[in-house]
């Protein structure tokens, strides 16, 4: 598997405008960055996400959820659960991120991202537009996963419904050094909201309290 797109498009260039990040921000009242959830179905990421989303538009933060099963009846309704369908769902999820990121959002991204190479080539999407970006492992042991099986998904993977499901007979690469790792086995959402929001704060995104 390799992460090089090939570009089609040809004789294009990079068009600016007059108004820039930083005129967003001061328009905004803070910054722009990517929070990219990853961590295995049940691990909680859409329920973190949504929960921080609640806390910082009670701050008057502006941020938007991408959730992979939002994002995958849409713009990404024709790539299904293979490798290469899984990569290319990051990349074109990790450049929308990246444009939401420019415009001020807070964005929370929660997707299963199973492989560290297609997380690292978001990651380097962003260190490329000189944006702030941060990865947040939600780690659940699969036990734990399973046992929450919110959509009974993990019951059909072991019925051999799913074929391909992480955790059970596909991979899932843990990040090594993620900004910020919630075990939502042993967190309550109420500590997860508080680490990220607290986060958001001290690397000046967001004001303090
Ligand atoms: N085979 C297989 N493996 C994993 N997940 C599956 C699969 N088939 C369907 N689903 C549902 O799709 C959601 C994951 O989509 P993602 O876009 O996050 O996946 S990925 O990042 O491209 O791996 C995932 O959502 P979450 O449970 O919220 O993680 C499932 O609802
Ligand atoms: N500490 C916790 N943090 C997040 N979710 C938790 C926690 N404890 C239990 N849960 C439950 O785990 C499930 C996670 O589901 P979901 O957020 O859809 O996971 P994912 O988006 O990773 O597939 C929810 O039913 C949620 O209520």
């Amino acid at each position: 598997m390799t992460t090089t797109v090939e570009r089609k498009a040809t004789n294009v260039h990079w068009h600016d405008g007059d108004v820039t990040r930083d005129n967003r921000a001061a328009i905004l009242g803070h910054k722009g960055v990517t929070l990219w959830f990853t961590g295995l179905s049940g691990s909680g990421k859409s329920t973190v996400a949504v929960a921080v989303e609640k806390a910082l538009a009670a701050r008057g933060v502006l941020s938007y959820r991408l959730d992979g099963d939002n994002i995958r009846l849409g713009i990404n309704s024709n790539l299904g659960f293979s490798a290469e369908d899984r990569q290319e769902n990051i990349r074109r999820v990790g450049e929308i991120s990246k444009l939401f990121a420019d415009t001020g959002v807070v964005v929370l991204s929660s997707f299963i991202s199973p492989y560290r190479e297609d997380r690292e080539t978001v990651r380097k999407m962003h260190e490329d537009a000189g944006l702030p970006y941060m990865e947040v492992f939600v780690d659940c042991p699969l036990e734990e996963a399973e046992s929450r099986d919110p959509k009974g998904l993990y019951k059909k993977a072991r019925a051999g419904e799913i074929k391909g499901f992480t955790g059970i007979d596909d991979p899932y690469e843990a990040p090594v050094s993620p900004e910020l790792r919630l075990n939502t086995a042993e967190m309550t959402l109420e500590q997860e909201v508080e680490v990220i929001i607290a986060t958001l704060q001290e690397k000046g995104i967001i004001a303090k309290d």
